[in-house]
């Protein structure tokens, strides 16, 4: 495994009974371009695989519903997991607690695709995410920068999403995020070798991680965009500014037209740079979701403000 890259030799030898981060960056490699869409029912999951998803993300209510109602936001019902894995034959995601490490366990358990450790559910942990080596289920973390996608992969992340501001169907986080994290890797692709060590310290992520992004100009995982997408334009835009692919949620089961928006989002995200598709794409949708000004949005009511 010393021959993949600095990131992983350590990890595949230390832990060669839970899968190599090959294989689990593989998988997400295989996802790249497409749309993973929140679902909370098989019905749903359905309407997202009809519709052209690449995979579905299965949670207990889609971010908007959660910033709406109130309350602890954990993994879904093990039977309504079952329930999506049932019903489609794309792969299926699902969310557990950052640091809740035994909703990881029962996750893979079921036989998900990939666990997200999401900063969208209420935190289990505030100060220590989950150790994703010890899994054979591959991980899917999200980033407001650089250091914070470092820190993830670390731990054991296999694919990082850019964070945005879930479930406010605004993609102005979205942008800053993924902004944020090009930026970062541009600037270290300027650094001589000397200055390696001290980007580092301030990145507050191991310096072998860090040499292997200013050698390689992108992060050793597939980067997508979350958070806010709710428009194909907006979709085409977070691919546009360098995300591998997109995931929505409220953009899409909270509009008029779930199933028709699912499949314009897929198909801007797929024509990302051709407005004439986009614009096609665009037309006759039904309402959009009701949005939320996110300079309105209190910190403490910010997900993106969850993990460290
Ligand atoms: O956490 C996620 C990614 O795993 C959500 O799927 C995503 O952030 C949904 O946000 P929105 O509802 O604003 O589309």
């Amino acid at each position: 495994m010393s021959s993949t890259s600095p990131s992983t030799p350590e990890t595949a030898s230390q832990h060669p009974e839970t899968g190599t981060a090959r294989v689990k960056r593989g998988m997400a490699e295989q996802l790249k371009g497409g749309v993973i869409m929140d679902v909370v029912t098989p019905e749903e999951a359905k309407i997202a695989e009809d519709a052209g998803a690449v995979a579905v993300m299965a949670l207990e209510r889609v971010p908007a519903d959660i910033r709406k109602d109130g309350g602890v936001a954990r993994m879904s019902d093990p039977d309504m997991i079952d329930g999506i894995i049932s019903a489609v034959s794309i792969p299926v995601m699902a969310k557990s607690r950052i640091g809740h490490f035994v909703e990881a366990q029962v996750l893979q358990s079921l036989g998900v695709d990939y666990i997200d450790e999401s900063e969208v559910l209420t935190p289990a942990d505030e100060v220590n995410h989950s150790d994703k080596w010890a899994f054979t289920t591959p991980f899917v973390c999200g980033a407001t920068n650089l250091g914070e996608a470092l820190r993830r992969i670390a731990e054991g992340a296999a694919m990082i999403r850019s964070k945005g501001e879930a479930g406010t169907g605004n993609v102005v986080e979205a942008v800053r995020h993924l902004r944020q994290i090009k930026g970062e890797i541009g600037r270290l692709r300027s650094l001589d070798h000397n200055e390696l060590f001290a980007a580092a310290k301030e990145l507050r992520a191991p310096y072998e991680l860090v040499k292997e992004v200013a050698e390689l100009g992108k992060l050793p995982v597939v980067l997508f965009s979350a958070g806010g997408v709710a428009t194909p334009a907006d979709a085409a835009l977070m691919r546009q500014l360098g995300a591998e692919g997109v995931f929505v949620g409220s953009g899409i089961f909270k509009s008029g037209d779930p199933a028709k928006r699912a499949a314009a989002i897929v198909k801007a995200t797929t024509f990302y740079d051709d407005p004439k598709v986009i614009a096609d794409a665009s037309r006759d949708l039904g309402e959009a979701m009701v949005g939320i000004n996110c300079d309105t949005l209190p910190e403490s009511e910010r997900y993106a403000n969850r993990g460290w």
